[in-house]
């Protein structure tokens, strides 16, 4: 079977990851790093030795610093960090085919504008069929070849079952789903729940505090995403509880490292060592957009409220201890 063609914009770990899976089948996958000097270097190293060390990209991956790389491609998957896909959608305008799938694959919401991601490609892509990718996978993990599954989204049936057949293999297993939104809420959200994991590992709060932060990590996601649209379904899945589950009990998870770090005391200009923490962007937007909403979300406000140096770790941890007691809901 000849499969469509396909690119990738974003050449970091995830983004290096998803052009290996692609490669699976296919003769030639453009790889768009940001940087032309970073293109040139993932060209001659045949390796992200910053992102993705000791993890060779495939053959048929082609790294370039020219965005027109996507013109013939019938998929492209964007893999840049959540606040910048704005500004890659804007400049990928002139490039993209019409009726192009274009597959979100980054995790966060906008933070100035208050946007999902794919409200962000109907703005600035109109003539792209929007998608969500997304579900337990460390790069990683999915570069070494090891199994997992994760949720495609697109509101056309159709489109998320050609992308689930265009982009599955063997090892990485692509589920389908009409719910854009509810694919997206959870991938954002369960980035500020793995911060809120990691600090209670930080701090030591063993293994019981771990399990029942989690359990309520999932009440305050499951509130969230019902008042904005998102199906039962989708948040039991493998985009919501799944990915949950999966960020806030690794320290693989680098929003979860972050926590820890926290918790350990690290200043929060520190604490990410460097690397891409999407929940520390996302925390304020989805309190803003909960307390919108009228939904209550303790543990994501209580992040946003370390990370913005109104509370210490203790003194949230004291405040979510204090809450009055109620039904479990
Ligand atoms: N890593 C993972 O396991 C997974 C990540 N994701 C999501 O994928 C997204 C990307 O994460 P990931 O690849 O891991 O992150 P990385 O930090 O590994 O890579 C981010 C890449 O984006 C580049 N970049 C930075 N700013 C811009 C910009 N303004 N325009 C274009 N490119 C830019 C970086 O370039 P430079 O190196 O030059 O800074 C880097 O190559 C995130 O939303 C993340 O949540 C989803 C699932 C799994
Ligand atoms: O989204 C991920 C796993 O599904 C990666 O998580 P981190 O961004 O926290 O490393």
């Amino acid at each position: 079977m000849t499969r469509e063609t396909l690119a990738v914009l974003g050449a970091g770990a995830w983004g290096v990851a998803l052009a290996n899976v692609a490669a699976q089948g296919r003769a030639r996958v453009p790889l768009w790093a940001h940087e032309p000097a970073h293109a040139a270097a993932l060209a001659k190293d045949r390796e992200n030795r910053k992102h993705l060390p000791g993890l060779p990209i495939a053959a048929a991956v082609a790294p370039t610093g020219d965005l027109s790389c996507i013109r013939r491609a019938r998929i492209v998957l964007a893999v840049v960090p959540a606040q910048a896909l704005r500004s890659v959608a804007r400049a990928a305008r002139a490039h993209l085919e019409e009726g192009a799938a274009f597959v979100i694959c980054a995790k966060g919401i906008e933070r100035d504008r208050r946007h999902f991601l794919s409200e962000i490609v109907a703005e600035e892509l109109p003539q792209a069929r929007p998608a969500a990718l997304s579900g337990p996978s460390f790069a990683a993990d999915v570069c070494k070849g090891l199994p997992t599954a994760v949720t495609v989204a697109a509101e056309e049936e159709a489109l998320a079952l050609t992308l689930s057949e265009e982009i599955s293999t063997r090892t990485f297993r692509l589920y389908r789903s009409t719910d854009l939104r509810g694919v997206e809420i959870g991938g954002a959200a369960k980035n500020v729940f793995a911060i809120a994991a990691g600090m209670a590992s930080g701090r030591g709060l063993g293994a019981s505090a771990q399990a029942a932060l989690i359990a309520r990590s999932f009440a305050e996601l499951t509130r969230l995403g019902r008042a904005l649209g998102a199906r039962n379904e989708t948040l039991m899945g493998l985009s919501g509880l799944g990915d949950l589950v999966l960020s806030c009990g690794s320290a693989q998870s680098r929003n979860f490292a972050f926590g820890q770090a926290l918790g350990q005391g690290a200043a929060v200009k520190d604490a990410s060592g460097g690397k891409l923490t999407e929940g520390a962007f996302t925390a304020r937007v989805l309190v803003e957009m909960a307390q919108a909403a009228g939904v209550e979300m303790p543990i994501a406000e209580a992040v946003d409220a370390i990370l913005s140096a109104r509370l210490s770790v203790d003194a949230a941890i004291d405040a979510l201890l204090m809450r009055p007691l109620k039904a479990e809901s």
